[in-house]
């Protein structure tokens, strides 16, 4: 079995209508309305607290819309990558079976690991650069070993969706160079990939799709359209604090939004 030669491909859009999120009913994201196409390479950007992480768990399953609905993920399996704070590394498990992890949803209906699944996780290991690493607790490596360690895992997942947030927040040049070179082999497999990012030069160099969040969307389409000095200044006017008492939604669908999307 090779991963990198049946890698499960986008079968459909993503389809975004009107959609709120939030917590405890207080919205963090208002009236998202964007299509997301099969084997895009989306970064989403914006100011903190814009709602990127939380339009990302929506995307994973993790929270449920409080309005709004989301298309064309009931079919296909998602992979997601959390901000490294969300991940608790003091559980003791080492690189090799925290790699495997991304094989369960095959190793669950068979009871067991089989030589072709140890071939792959040595060839996820490989792609990222940490082989001899396996026998090594996880709770022992440095952030960009660790971050490699989550690469290797989504490489064995290989899901048609990719989520990730912040992937290259606690990395140097190096290993972002290496990651970013994954990104793109799944691009180019036809997978779906949407990435929440704070570096718009790499956004730039590298992500052909781009959403510009302020809690509601500013603009999103092609990189160059969507980063212009004039969309930036409006995601800052546009975000302000979240109010943990701002009240469910105080537009309709209807009305235009403050802000030109591209
Ligand atoms: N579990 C939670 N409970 C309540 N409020 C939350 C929760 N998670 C996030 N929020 C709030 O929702 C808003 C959007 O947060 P989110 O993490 O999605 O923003 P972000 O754009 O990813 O920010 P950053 O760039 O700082 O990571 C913020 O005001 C945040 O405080």
């Amino acid at each position: 079995m090779s991963h990198r030669t049946n890698a499960l491909q986008a079968d459909s859009a993503i389809n975004l209508h009107d959609l709120t999120l939030g917590y405890a009913r207080h919205p963090a994201v208002h009236h998202l309305s964007i299509t997301i196409a099969a084997g895009t390479l989306m970064a989403v950007v914006g100011p903190n607290g814009a709602g990127k992480s939380t339009l990302i768990k929506a995307l994973a399953g993790g929270i449920q819309p409080m309005g709004g609905r989301i298309e064309g993920l009931e079919r296909q399996r998602v992979a997601g990558l959390p901000q490294q704070p969300d991940i608790d590394r003091s559980f003791p498990i080492n690189v090799r079976d925290m790699v495997m992890q991304g094989l369960w949803h095959e190793v669950r209906a068979l009871g067991r690991y089989t030589a072709a699944h140890r071939e792959a996780c040595h060839m996820a290991l490989a792609e990222v650069g940490l082989l001899g690493f396996e026998k090594r607790g996880i709770d022992s490596l440095s952030g960009g070993q660790w971050q490699r360690v989550l690469f290797a895992r989504l490489i064995l997942q290989n899901a048609p969706v990719m989520l990730l947030d912040e992937p290259f927040s606690a990395v140097d040049q190096r290993t972002t160079e290496d990651l970013v070179g994954l990104l793109h082999r799944w691009h180019a497999c036809g997978k779906t990939v949407v990435a929440v990012l704070h570096d718009l030069a790499l956004v730039r160099a590298h992500f052909p799709q781009t959403l510009l969040l302020a809690r509601e969307p500013i603009a999103w389409g092609a990189t160059g359209d969507v980063l212009t000095p004039a969309n930036w200044q409006r995601a800052l006017l546009m975000h302000e604090p979240f109010d943990k008492e701002a009240p469910l939604c105080d537009r309709s669908p209807s009305q235009p939004m403050a802000g030109a999307m591209a």
